[in-house]
């Protein structure tokens, strides 16, 4: 395999006097899809903001593309070519969808190409383009929280259960365009708690549990395996 484009060694992190990450090893392959699964409250979340620098690191190392990151600043890790779609989607309400997609795309204009791609990936960002993003429903909202992730070209991208309470046909415009991203070459780190979105998009998966990453292998292999399924997350992944 060649070098992973983020790796995780013995990542801990606190936040108020919890111990929330207990020494978490991860490895992100290259262009590939990994993703990061496990029960409520075992620190997925908590991994995605403290590689993106929203909480520091206690102690361990976080390496991006052979750099070590470890106590770079929040807006040095988005430079450096880490998009982080957030969980509450972090749009801004006032602002059109067009404002929101130009603060996306921090190195200048958006490439027009790029928002060609973006508008027939998720066309109902065109029909609202010049209003309010506070006025789209949750699915668009969501839509639009991803596609400013990706207004501009990206190594890798942080996204934080993107499918979460979208109606069925919204889910699958999303797996297509992360399909799409991957193919043009990006590594993508998903927490995703839909079993059938996990299973099409996956390479790779990471099993989280109790702050630390308990098994890692190809998601094919936990897709098909339900005694593993049920001992590393307590339930099998088919019942989502
Ligand atoms: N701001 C915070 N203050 C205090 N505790 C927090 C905070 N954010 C997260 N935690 C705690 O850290 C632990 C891990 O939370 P995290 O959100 O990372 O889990 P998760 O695996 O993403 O869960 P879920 O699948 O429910 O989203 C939980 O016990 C949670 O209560």
């Amino acid at each position: 395999m060649s070098d992973p484009i983020l790796s995780l060694n013995n990542v801990h992190t606190d936040i108020a006097q919890y111990h929330i990450l207990q020494g978490v090893d991860l490895e992100v392959p290259k262009g590939q899809v990994t993703m990061l699964l496990g029960r409520n409250g075992v620190g997925k979340t908590t991994t995605l903001k403290t590689i993106m620098g929203q909480w520091t690191c206690k102690s361990g190392e976080i390496s991006f593309d052979g750099q070590d990151m470890t106590q770079m600043a929040v807006s040095a890790r988005a430079r450096a070519g880490i998009g982080f779609v957030p969980e509450d989607m972090g749009i801004f309400a006032d602002l059109t969808v067009e404002e929101n997609m130009v603060l996306g795309a921090t190195s200048g204009p958006m490439d027009p190409k790029r928002k060609e791609w973006l508008l027939n990936a998720f066309p109902a960002l065109g029909t609202f383009w010049t209003s309010e993003a506070g006025n789209l429903s949750g699915g668009q909202k969501q839509m639009l929280s991803i596609a400013r992730a990706m207004a501009e070209d990206r190594t890798l991208y942080l996204i934080d259960e993107p499918t979460k309470g979208l109606a069925p046909a919204i889910v699958s415009t999303m797996a297509q365009a992360l399909r799409e991203l991957k193919a043009q070459g990006a590594s993508i780190l998903l927490v995703e708690q839909n079993f059938s979105v996990a299973k099409a998009l996956g390479d790779t998966a990471a099993v989280m549990d109790e702050g630390r990453v308990i098994w890692t292998g190809a998601m094919a292999d936990l897709a098909t395996d339900k005694d593993l399924q049920e001992r590393l997350m307590g339930l099998s992944m088919e019942a989502h």
